[in-house]
């Protein structure tokens, strides 16, 4: 039987509600549907992703032609408005009257015939008046403009406003809503990588802050790439990447790698001859199993796994390791151009409650740091309070200091209008990654140093 690919959105996004991740949701699916032809694959990623992404200006347009407010209409009902003023407004392809039609069809054949005229009206409606949608004035009210104009709650705009400024805000989000390429990095070989790539098919870009890197200008799924399979690459982001570059460790180094799943930290690190052992953990089985997975795919074996909580002193790690990386749990925003649901979920509480969690972690940490030897402490995120204000926090641990890397990353960043300002940070002793700037994600490195 044909696949109803709007069905499949729907239902989607109906268990995102439960309270499933996006991307879980995301990966699930197309696993089950390996067997449609590419452009169906592509439609339900896109209707999906772009309908979550786009939600807050959806909703405000269907507000302004619905009686009933999306806020008090049924989920389903809520959800099968958005994804066909998705495709009004986004999707070329798809005919205005397909869109409406479909979502007709789509209404009764979820037993809900009685609402099907109502959906036909509001889409109609919306299809007519689709030159006369206005933003909300922009110098009226900057804040709800952002928020409807990049779909971004007000809790985040308001974070952004507070830490960057308006007019760097704004570019923020933009940048969040540029189509975000993977970066796949070599494990191997980058040239033999390009090659065996292009055999399956895969485009891909080297215009890359880094030599191991690649973009992956199209990619239909992962589970089909021998490449991938035979470890010849690993997907990470170049914003994570800096990770490796910036330190400089001991021959025959061990390394604790606290919070480590999917283990992308941790297999940057295995790569390097100077480190002898990593310690891998993370808080639950399923975690570490994730790890293990990559692990084993890659064949890294200096890597050995353990279910640990670090918010708990572990008195085996105490004054261990040559280098302790902490890549925390945190408030996520600076991908959230990649999980996009990300940003709906992220309040002021939870800013400080992350925050907090990052503290007790990092008090941890620095116990487990031998004497001479590094701290990372890195997050996701772009929010003064997890990022520089734990670095105050880490700096004034007695025996630490921050360390000065910036001719480590000088000759990777030079060629950026923002490298500049990263080499400046990375004399300080870390770096912000902004959306925008270098082409990566948003996150944030630093490095400290326990005295000898
Ligand atoms: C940002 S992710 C780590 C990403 C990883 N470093 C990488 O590069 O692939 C944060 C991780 O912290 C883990 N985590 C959260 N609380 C933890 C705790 N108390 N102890 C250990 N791990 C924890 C989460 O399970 C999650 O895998």
């Amino acid at each position: 039987m044909a696949v109803n690919e709007r069905e499949v959105v729907l239902d989607m996004l109906l268990s995102l509600r439960e309270g499933k991740l996006s991307h879980t949701i995301l990966k699930d699916t197309l696993d089950s549907y390996l067997y449609l032809d590419k452009s169906s694959r592509g439609f339900i990623t896109r209707l999906y992703e772009g309908s979550i992404e786009k939600r807050l200006y959806l909703d405000f347009i269907i507000d302004g032609y619905s009686k009933t407010p999306v806020k008090k209409m049924k989920p389903i009902i809520m959800l099968l408005l958005e994804i066909s003023v998705y495709q009004l407004f986004f999707m070329d392809r798809v005919p205005d009257s397909a869109a409406i039609n479909e979502a007709v069809k789509l209404a009764k054949k979820r037993g809900l015939t009685g609402l099907s005229g109502f959906v036909n009206g509001v889409l109609r409606n919306i299809a007519r008046n689709k030159e006369n949608i206005a933003l909300p004035d922009k110098n009226k009210d900057l804040i709800q403009y952002l928020e409807i104009k990049y779909s971004t709650p007000k809790a985040v705009v308001e974070h952004f406003i507070n830490d960057y400024g308006s007019e760097k805000t704004e570019e923020i989000l933009e940048a969040f809503e540029e189509k975000r390429p993977l970066v796949a990095r070599a494990t191997k070989n980058r040239e033999e990588l390009i090659k065996k790539l292009d055999a399956e098919g895969v485009r891909v870009s080297t215009d890359t802050i880094f030599p191991e890197s690649l973009k992956i200008l199209e990619l239909d799924s992962l589970s089909y790439l021998e490449s991938f399979e035979e470890g010849d690459f690993v997907l990470q982001d170049e914003s994570s990447q800096f990770i490796g570059k910036i330190v400089s460790l001991p021959k025959g180094a061990r390394v604790l790698d606290l919070c480590a799943a999917p283990g992308g930290k941790s297999l940057l690190f295995a790569g390097m001859e100077e480190v002898d052992e990593i310690i891998s953990c993370d808080i639950t089985e399923n975690k570490t199993e994730l790890i293990e997975e990559n692990v084993r795919r890659i064949g890294a074996s200096k890597i050995k796994t353990k279910m640990n909580d670090a918010s708990l002193c572990n008195p085996d790690f105490v004054d261990g390791f040559d280098l302790v990386i902490c890549d925390l749990p945190c408030s996520g925003l600076g991908v959230m151009g990649r999980k996009r649901d990300i940003k709906y979920n992220v309040t002021e509480d939870k800013i400080r409650e992350l925050a907090k969690i990052q503290r007790t972690i990092l008090e941890n940490a620095v116990r487990y740091v031998k004497k001479g030897g590094r701290l990372i402490y890195s997050t996701c995120t772009m929010t003064k309070a997890e990022n520089e204000e734990n670095f105050t926090f880490i700096s004034e641990f007695k025996g630490f200091s921050a360390v000065d890397f910036s001719d480590k990353i000088r000759g990777y960043v030079d060629r950026y209008k923002d490298g500049k300002r990263l080499v400046n940070e990375a004399k300080k002793g870390f770096i912000r990654l902004i959306p925008g700037e270098l082409g990566t994600d948003g996150f944030f490195v630093s490095e400290y140093m326990r005295e000898e």
